[in-house]
């Protein structure tokens, strides 16, 4: 028999429940709808299918005979179910019990209460370190904007672009935040235009995406609902003046979340308009080459990433921050420099560091506490959890004020102790409160007397209880008599059957069992009712109790968002300063120049991974670029050598002793002076692409593409084996023409890696490039890889002792070596032959390979002396062509 969903079938066929079922899954028809029934969470038909799947529970069916699929889990174990389903990327409908059953004669009135989406989940499951995002992106005529809303935290933040790339800037910032959820316009005409199409096609990588209305994303709409939601008459005080679209897309996220949530959102009370150029630009391609937050390869381990190597934080709100930061680092001098200020002076305290680190450790999630408290989904529990942390503040302050540098006394000021708050919330509730509510003993005692007064009638109930029973034992001579509870019959005596006959005329009998009857009196009903009713008076109370704490919390919520943000500045500048001591970083110092001079510099990952697989010490390098104008120091350099030398690590190396200079963090290495960058880019091996649909090389042009277009003098560019992707001589011609422009065009520092020695001769023609190798010894029993950089070209490439060193067949080795001889010698021919030829030729000379191709493949025979005449004719042009420089290949 086929299974007729309820919401298909006609109401009349169904029962009251599923009746009510089949309501509510109409309005949520895409999320998967948890019914409440009793005690359960129970879900029916294809959404079972999907639970019981997903969260490995046992599938079963309600109506055997129409064997509907059924499936739940109990309601208070319900949050890890649910937190399962959203991280997978599901949304989920709650509808809930509106009455208590035991009041109601008729089925009880249920209705959807919180619909939960990936971009709104506000559990305790979710990553400390990482902020959960809701996003928004709006496109209107040259203009994109994105909106970011944390729920969990209240981190609310926008921003716009604008001009010919504005789309594709703002993809590249949405998928660099990785949003749990994306909302936008689906109708809107750009969306669906071939033109951004391609561009909006990295939005792939976003697992859910929401499509809303479109008046959510109307300026008539969503401006006054932000402005509603802030409390003010303007948004010009949030930055946001001038900046409709941003203030747009802010708009259409609040919209969803009021849809969504049905509770207030008090904590939500402000919104930052970012700029992009306010801090070092790292695009979305950057942050994955460099491994600053996820690893390249999805079977690597998360300690391959920067931020697992910088991350010794002490609280959720500094790792998140520490994050955070990794993808924005700052671009403005003076703010970097306070930062360094304050993690030199803390690094020379050691007693000080340790005692804020002893403060800070231990301290909550105080961000997302407040958001759980705002969205009425806080648990007893987690109230007093806020004050258990907020009971280290003190300490936290009274450490602070040992120093003196800026930002330690600023950081101190934003600090409110929130005592008040604290002692409010300690005085109320039970040290060790019951799970929910509704359990009852949640209150202290003292706190409000009529509860204290009910309490003591149930205190004293069980005492009566004993001394009722001891005086019907004595007036009926029954020894045996027992007065008892339970929840159907609620209190009775219960007397055994050889007794009946001493039972006295006031008893009423209530319930006859096999071995014994009960009975009621009117005293007991009387005592009865009073206990019960004092039972719920209490919970009453003590919810009403709970509420106006809630309420107090929450008006002192804005402090203590306040003091979450400057406790999480606090753990990251301690955090830099313990790494400074802990792993001898050095203070950067900026210049105005476009620098970039490291000495004895180490890779921050590689080290600490070396350093845990006790795998030896990492070998410290040197750099020196300076790209500014007038500067007659090198803005490019050539970096050959073998693989596995350790070009990719040098390269890389750079680019992250940058980023944690901006951070404001102290560096691995002897010393560092730079220029402030700002942005870098990279273009690093083959990243898999072939999920956008492009092909490696495609991908591989493209973001060459972006770096010729957009970098300036101010930017880091990395460039690893640029042009391998495609025939060696185009790839070659590539790279030749690419650091050509990147001299003469763009000056900006730049370092590339290549296995092309060819290109090592442009060293000779471009005064701002040089050539550095790294170094190798070679010994009876191989090459032993240095990893230093030494100034030069590299001579050799030693691919075949790799491959070696690699374990491949030694008869496979034996005859690449042939290959190879051969191939140096016919080179060395051509070379010869060349010698008094431009330096192109040399480069180019392969090239007459095509020429002896055409000729080899030429049938004579059929050729007729006018076309063995043309023939000739094109080939001297091709030569022709060759010496001038153009080359056809
Ligand atoms: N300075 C260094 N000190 C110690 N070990 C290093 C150093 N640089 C690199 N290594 C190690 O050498 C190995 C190879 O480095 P890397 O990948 O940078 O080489 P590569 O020259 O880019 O190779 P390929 O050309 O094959 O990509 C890495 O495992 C790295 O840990």
């Amino acid at each position: 028999m086929s299974i007729q969903s309820p919401v298909e079938a006609s109401d009349a066929s169904l029962t009251p429940a599923m009746r009510q079922y089949a309501a509510a899954k109409r309005l949520h028809p895409d999320a998967l709808l948890f019914f409440r029934m009793g005690d359960f969470y129970e879900l029916f038909f294809e959404d079972a299918t999907i639970a019981s799947r997903e969260l490995q529970i046992q599938l079963t069916s309600r109506d055997r005979e129409r064997s509907v699929p059924m499936c739940g889990v109990p309601y208070h174990a319900a949050e890890g179910y649910l937190a399962r389903l959203l991280r997978k990327g599901y949304r989920i409908a709650i509808c809930e019990q509106m009455e208590d059953p035991k009041l109601t004669k008729k089925i009880v009135r249920r209705e959807v209460t919180r619909v939960l989406t990936p971009g709104t989940a506000i559990d305790s499951g979710l990553s400390a370190e990482q902020n959960n995002f809701l996003a928004s992106l709006y496109l209107d005529e040259g203009v994109a904007a994105i909106a970011l809303l944390d729920l969990s935290t209240g981190e609310f933040r926008t921003t716009e672009f604008t001009g010919a790339a504005a789309i594709e800037q703002a993809v590249d910032e949405l998928t660099k935040t990785k949003p749990a959820e994306l909302l936008y316009e689906a109708a809107h005409p750009l969306f669906n235009d071939a033109a951004s199409a391609e561009s909006l096609k990295a939005l792939a990588g976003i697992r859910t995406k929401t499509a809303i209305d479109a008046y959510a994303f109307t300026a008539e709409y969503a401006i006054p609902l932000l402005e509603r939601q802030l409390g003010t008459h303007s948004l010009d005080g949030f930055g946001l003046t001038g900046h409709g679209a941003a203030a747009i897309a802010a708009g259409a996220v609040l919209h969803y979340v009021r849809n969504t949530q049905q509770s207030e959102l008090g904590h939500i009370d402000s919104i930052r308009f970012y700029e992009r150029s306010e801090c070092l630009q790292l695009d979305q391609v950057t942050v994955r080459n460099l491994e600053l937050v996820d690893t390249l390869f999805s079977d690597g381990s998360a300690q391959a990433t920067l931020f697992h190597a910088l991350d010794c934080c002490c609280t959720p709100m500094g790792k998140r921050l520490l994050r955070s930061s990794l993808l924005r680092p700052l671009a403005d001098r003076g703010e970097i420099l306070r930062r360094y200020d304050a993690v030199e002076s803390l690094c020379a305290e050691l007693i000080i560091r340790e005692k804020l680190r002893s403060a800070l450790d231990g301290i909550l999630d105080l961000e997302r506490l407040l958001g759980r408290i705002s969205l009425e989904t806080a648990k007893p529990r987690d109230l007093l959890a806020l004050a258990v942390s907020l009971r280290k503040l003190p300490t936290l302050r009274g450490a602070l004020e040992g120093l003196t540098a800026d930002l330690w006394r600023s950081n101190l000021d934003r600090l409110d102790a929130l005592e008040d708050v604290q002692s409010r919330v300690e005085s109320t509730i039970v040290a060790e409160p019951p799970v929910t509510l509704a359990d009852g003993g949640v209150i202290q005692h003292g706190v409000h007397a009529e509860l204290d007064e009910l309490r003591a009638i149930s205190h004293s109930g069980r005492e009566s209880i004993a001394a009722i029973e001891q005086r019907e034992r004595t007036r009926t001579g029954i020894q045996s008599l027992k007065v008892r509870f339970n929840s159907v019959f609620g209190y009775y005596i219960e007397i055994t059957k050889s007794q009946l006959g001493n039972v006295p005329d006031d008893y009423q009998r209530k319930q006859t069992l096999v071995n014994a009857e009960r009975f009621t009196t009117p005293e007991l009903k009387d005592f009865e009712s009073r206990i019960l009713t004092a039972h719920e008076r209490c919970i009453e109370i003590e919810k009403q109790l709970a509420e106006e704490l809630r309420q107090f919390v929450l008006a002192a919520g804005g402090r203590i968002r306040k003091s979450g943000a400057a406790i999480a500045e606090i753990d990251l500048l301690t955090n830099f300063a313990h790494l400074a001591a802990l792993r001898n970083y050095t203070r950067p110092s900026i210049e105005d120049r476009c620098v970039l001079e490291v000495i004895g510099g180490r890779h921050p990952v590689v080290e600490c991974m070396m350093e845990d697989a006790g795998e030896g010490r990492f070998v410290a390098n040197d750099l020196y670029l300076d790209a500014s104008r007038d500067a007659g120091g090198p803005a490019i350099l050539l970096v050959t050598g073998p693989n596995m030398g350790g070009k990719s690590t040098y390269l890389r190396q750079a680019a992250l002793l940058v980023i944690l200079a901006q951070l404001g963090c102290f560096v691995p290495a002897r010393s560092l002076r730079f220029g402030i960058v700002d942005r870098i880019y990279t273009r690093i091996g083959a990243s898999d692409n072939l999920a956008r649909g492009r092909s490696t090389f495609m991908v591989e042009m493209t973001e060459t593409a972006t770096i010729l277009n957009t970098a300036t003098e101010r930017s880091l560019i990395l460039l690893d084996e640029m042009g391998r992707g495609t025939a060696t001589f185009d790839g070659l011609s590539l790279a030749w023409a690419a650091l050509e422009h990147l001299h003469a065009k763009i000056g900006a520092r730049t370092l590339f890696a290549t296995h092309y020695h060819e290109l090592t001769l442009l060293a000779d023609q471009l005064p701002r490039l040089k050539n550095v190798r790294v170094g190798v010894k070679e010994t009876p029993q191989g090459i032993v890889f240095l990893h230093a950089i030494e100034a030069g070209p590299a001579s050799k490439s030693y691919g075949i002792e790799v491959a070696r060193l690699a374990g491949l067949p030694a008869s496979v080795l034996q005859r690449a070596r042939m290959v190879l001889k051969q191939h140096e010698r016919s080179e060395r021919h051509n070379v010869a032959v060349e010698t008094e030829a431009p330096l192109q030729m040399t480069m180019f000379t392969p090239l007459s390979q095509t020429i002896v191709d055409r000729l080899e493949s030429t049938d004579i025979d059929t050729l007729t002396p006018l076309q063995a005449l043309n023939l000739l004719e094109q080939l001297k042009a091709e030569i022709r062509g060759l010496r001038d420089g153009k080359g056809s290949g």
